[in-house]
This record gives C-alpha cells, structure tokens and sequence, in this order.
C-alpha cells in the first residue's frame, strides 16, 4: 500500500560540470529536480513506500524525469500530456563557491503540470495514503495548481491522510505578499508545517525565535506539528506542546541543492511509520547531512547510513 503521495512539479535541471558558468560551458549534466520527488525519493530509500503524481508531456523528456525517479523505487501515477505544445519545466543551476553562489534560472512557465486537476490526479490514493505532501512552490506555478493544491489537502486531511506542507518559497516565482496570502489560505488543511525560519520571516511576517515561531503559528492554525528549520543551526518541532531542538550534523557545502527536501524525507520516514517527532528530526538532519555531500537534487541514502551518522559511528574509508 502507497504509504506517501507527493504531488508537485519536477523539472529537468540542467548544471555545468565543476564550477563552470552557465555561459561557457559546453556540457551541461541533467538530473530530474523537483521539491516533492526529492521528498519522495528520501522516503522511498528511508523505507516509505512512496509514490509521485504529476503531469508531464507524454515525450522522451518526461519520460526521463520518471525514469530518474523509478529507479530509487518510487511509484509515479502521471496524467501524461500528449498535447503538440506540451512543455517540460527546466532549469539551468550554476553552482559556484563564495564569493559566486549558487544561481538558479528557471524555464517552467506553461509546462504540463500547470493544467492539472484533481480529475487527472490519483486522489483515492492519496485518500488511502498515510501521508500526503507538496510544497508552496506547487501553487505558485498558476492558478489551476493553486486550486488543485487546495483540492487535494483538503480531500486529504477529510480522508484522514496526514497532510504535510512545506512552505518552499521561491522569490522567482512570486512576492512574499503574493505567497502569504495564497499560502495562508491552504493552513488550515495542513497537519504538518515544515517552514525555514527566514520563510517565516520574509513571507509569513513572523519574527522572535524559532520557538515563539512555531507557537505562534501553531496557535493561530492548529497545525499537528510545525518544524522551523533553521540551516545552520538545525531544526526545531512543536507538537502536542513540546519542543524538541535537533542540531545539524557535520557536512559540506559542495552539494547544498535539495537540503531542504531530504530533510522532509528523513523527516517523514519516521514521523508517518509512527516514529516519534524526535525522530523524524534526527533522520531529517542526518538526511539532509548526507545530501550535501551528493551532486544531483536527491538523496541517494540508505537507512544503514542515516542509522551510522545517528551513532555517531561515520569512518572515514571503510574497508
Ligand atoms: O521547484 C523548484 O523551484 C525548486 O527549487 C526545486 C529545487 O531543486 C528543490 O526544491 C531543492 O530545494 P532545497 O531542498 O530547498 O534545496
């Protein structure tokens, strides 16, 4: 049975080898990069049986993003677009250390998944499902999403199905004005609120410490659990009144692309399988430790190596 649904876009991306500029270089490598396949791909490798909806044009390029995501064993169920004009989301990602930072150009607009609707989408499997996740950069993409977003966390959470949102906001979308007053409305279907601190910040207004934060938030939408992240500093959860604090674990800065959402995987591993909050937080933050030190958008972890950074027993070579 499909333990997770996640349901967003996932775009080709397309990145220079090294250091390269986007300009110059004469290769770019492609990997499938979206925030809610990079959520699934986590959790289906942590132990969750995971599935991916989305829409995507019925072609060799769409075919490529589901065959990225099949081979880490996540299930997808897509409304393929046969369309003449049906377009693949892409974007270009430089990668450069300081003073460059990582730049990101986007070239989504008009893709399939912006003409999804709940009809086209597998809703009796996310009514099934234990969990179901997507993120604020869905309904930022248009209007249709941001209404077939609302459609299905709230058919979600009447099912039962615990529904997880990341508030994922991208200032090449849309304002923070924009985003909070979209984003706001779709809270109360929410069970479980995963926010980067700066997030709260900029889009939702919010400010104190990461704690007044997630009660503040709590208090004024219900939700189950909310999780501020915080980078550097780790994360921090509060449910059923109780905080729990998580610190990051040593990583890198080579790869920080998809932080975010192997964080969410890790998390969900736990949090859906029954795992305590604490739990989700660890795993989340061993996931996301692992994750930058890895090219590409997603996690290609194993429960075995999230369980040695929990233990603190990480070598060097093993052999
Ligand atoms: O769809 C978009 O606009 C994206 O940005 C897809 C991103 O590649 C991931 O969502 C990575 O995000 P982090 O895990 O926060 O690094």
């Amino acid at each position: 049975m499909t333990e997770l649904v996640t349901f967003g876009e996932t775009m080709l991306r397309l990145s220079p080898p090294d250091d390269e500029r986007l300009e110059t270089a004469d290769q770019y490598t492609v990997r499938a990069a979206g925030a809610e396949s990079n959520v699934a791909v986590a959790a289906q490798r942590l132990g969750l049986d995971a599935l991916w909806a989305s829409k995507l044009p019925d072609s060799p390029v769409g075919r490529r993003v589901t065959g990225e995501l099949k081979h880490h064993g996540v299930s997808v169920d897509i409304a393929w677009d046969d369309a003449d004009s049906a377009r693949q989301g892409t974007y270009y990602l430089e990668q450069g250390s300081p003073p460059r930072g990582n730049d990101v150009i986007y070239d989504r607009q008009n893709a399939s998944v912006t003409t999804a609707t709940p009809a086209e989408l597998p809703t009796e499997t996310i009514a099934d499902a234990a969990g179901f996740h997507t993120s604020g950069i869905t309904p930022a993409l248009s209007e249709t999403l941001e209404s077939t977003t609302a459609d299905l966390l709230s058919l979600a959470q009447d099912a039962g199905t615990t529904t997880s949102f990341d508030l994922n906001y991208r200032s090449k979308l849309w304002t923070p004005a924009e985003a909070r007053s979209v984003l706001t409305e779709l809270f109360p279907s929410v069970d479980v609120l995963v926010v980067a601190e700066r997030d709260a910040n900029v889009v939702l207004d919010r400010d104190g410490d990461a704690e007044a934060i997630a009660r503040d938030l709590t208090a004024e939408y219900g939700f189950e659990a909310t999780v501020i992240t915080r980078g550097s500093d780790g994360a921090l959860a509060l449910a059923d009144g109780t905080v729990t604090e998580q610190p990051t674990f040593e990583s890198t800065d080579a790869h920080p692309v998809g932080t975010g959402d192997s964080f969410v995987g890790g998390f969900l591993s736990q949090y859906l399988s029954s795992g305590t909050v604490a739990e989700g937080l660890a795993w989340g933050a061993a996931t996301a430790a692992l994750k930058r030190t890895i090219p590409g958008d997603i996690a290609v972890v194993s429960p075995d190596e999230i369980r040695s950074i929990l233990s603190g027993d990480t070598e060097a070579i093993s052999r």
